[in-house]
C-alpha cells in the first residue's frame, strides 16, 4: 500500500504540490491527472524521490520511503517515462535486464527474466532481444521501456505520460496490454496522464490536480458523475462525459437477452465500442461474444441518468 501523507514541494517560495494525501490500495491503478503544470510529474517523483519532498510523507507498506538511500529505493520501484528513456547503444535485452543487473541477479535468471518479457508484451525474443531501441517501432520501443520498468518485478510502478507519444490504434494496445499485465503481476500502479480517456479506462481511481492540490480522489464513475469541482467538470469536458461513462463498462456486463443479426461484438469491448459499431454499421443491436445482445437502446439508458444526476 502506498501512502501519500500532507506532501508538499516548494520551487523558490511557490508550491509544486501542496499538502497531497492519497492512499493506493495494493495492485490498484491511481491515475493522476490536471492541466499542465498542476504538479502531477512532481508528486509522481516525489514517490522514488527522484525529486525530496519539502515535507510531508511517502510509506510503501508501512515504511517510509527517508528510511535508506533513494537509489535502493529506486530499485524497488518500476519507472517509466514518455519517449521511453531507453539507453540508445544497449541492446534491447541489457535495457531490460538494467535493474536486476544492478541487483546482482545472476545472468541467466536475468536472461529468462528478458526472454518473459518480451514474450509477455508480444515481441518475439529471438528475434528482438540483440536489437537496439533504433531498430524498433516507437511502439516496440514504448514497450520495451515498460519491460525494463517491470524488469525486477517491482510491487509499484510508476509510470509518467507512458503512451503519450503513440498514434491511437498502438496507445489502445499498449494499454490493453498494461492492464492485462497489472493484474496478472499485482502490482500498483501509479500513472500520469493527459488523456481522459486513458485515466478513465484504466484507473481504479483517478486523482485530479490543480495548481498542486488535490481536488477530487474518486473511481472514475464517481468523477464523471459527481466531479467536485467546477474544475473537475471542465477537464472531464462535459461533451465527453457519456463517452467516458461507456468506456467504463464492458460489453458482456449489458448483454441482455435476444436476438441480433450480423457480426460479433468481443465480450470485452467496451460499450463505447459498441455504441461505434452500432453507428457504424447502422444496427440497433450487436450480438456479443458468449451470448446476449446489446441494444442502442440500452446504450442510451447507459450513458444518459448518470450524466443527468451530475447536472
Ligand atoms: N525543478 C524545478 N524547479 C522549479 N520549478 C519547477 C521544477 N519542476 C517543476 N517546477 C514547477 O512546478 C510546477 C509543477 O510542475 P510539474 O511538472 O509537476 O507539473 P505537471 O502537472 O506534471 O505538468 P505537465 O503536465 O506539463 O507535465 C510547475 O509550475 C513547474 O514549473
Amino acid at each position: 500500500m502506498i501512502e501519500i501523507r500532507a506532501l508538499t514541494k516548494i520551487y523558490d517560495g511557490t508550491p509544486a504540490v501542496e499538502d497531497v494525501t492519497l492512499t493506493v490500495e495494493p495492485g490498484q491503478i491511481a491515475a493522476l491527472v490536471g492541466t499542465s503544470g498542476s504538479g502531477k510529474t512532481t508528486l509522481l517523483r516525489m514517490i522514488n524521490r527522484l525529486v525530496e519532498p519539502t515535507s510531508g510523507q511517502v510509506l510503501i507498506d508501512g515504511r517510509d520511503t527517508r528510511e535508506g538511500p533513494a537509489h535502493l529505493l529506486r530499485r524497488r520501484i518500476g519507472y517509466a517515462i514518455q519517449g521511453h528513456g531507453l539507453f540508445p547503444h544497449r541492446t534491447v535485452a541489457q535495457n531490460i535486464g538494467t535493474v536486476p543487473r544492478l541487483l546482482g541477479w545472476p545472468a541467466e535468471k536475468i536472461r529468462d527474466r528478458v526472454d518473459e518479457l518480451l514474450t509477455l508484451f508480444q515481441m518475439e525474443p529471438d528475434a528482438f532481444r540483440d536489437r537496439m531501441p533504433f531498430d524498433l517501432s516507437g511502439g516496440q520501443q514504448q514497450r520495451v521501456g515498460v519491460a525494463r520498468a517491470l524488469a525486477a518485478k517491482p510491487d509499484l510502478l510508476l509510470m509518467d505520460e507512458p503512451f503519450g507519444a503513440l498514434d491511437p490504434v498502438i496507445r489502445a494496445k499498449a494499454q490493453a496490454d498494461l492492464r492485462d499485465i497489472q493484474r496478472r503481476l499485482g502490482t500498483t500502479l501509479i500513472l500520469v496522464t493527459h488523456d481522459m480517456e486513458e485515466a478513465v479506462t484504466l484507473g481504479d481511481r483517478i486523482a485530479v490536480m490543480d495548481k498542486g492540490r488535490l481536488v477530487q480522489y474518486a473511481p472514475p464513475s464517481e468523477i464523471l458523475t459527481a466531479p467536485a469541482t467546477p474544475f473537475v467538470r471542465d477537464l472531464i469536458g462535459l461533451d465527453q462525459r457519456p463517452f467516458h461513462l461507456l468506456s467504463l463498462t464492458p460489453a458482456f456486463a449489458l448483454a441482455a437477452e435476444g436476438h441480433a443479426a450480423g457480426p460479433v461484438l468481443p465480450r470485452d469491448a467496451s460499450l463505447r465500442d459498441a455504441l461505434a459499431e452500432c453507428l457504424w454499421s447502422g444496427r440497433d443491436a450487436l450480438p456479443v461474444e458468449g451470448g446476449g445482445v446489446i441494444t442502442l437502446a440500452a446504450l442510451r439508458a447507459q450513458a444518459a441518468p448518470a450524466a443527468r444526476a451530475a447536472e
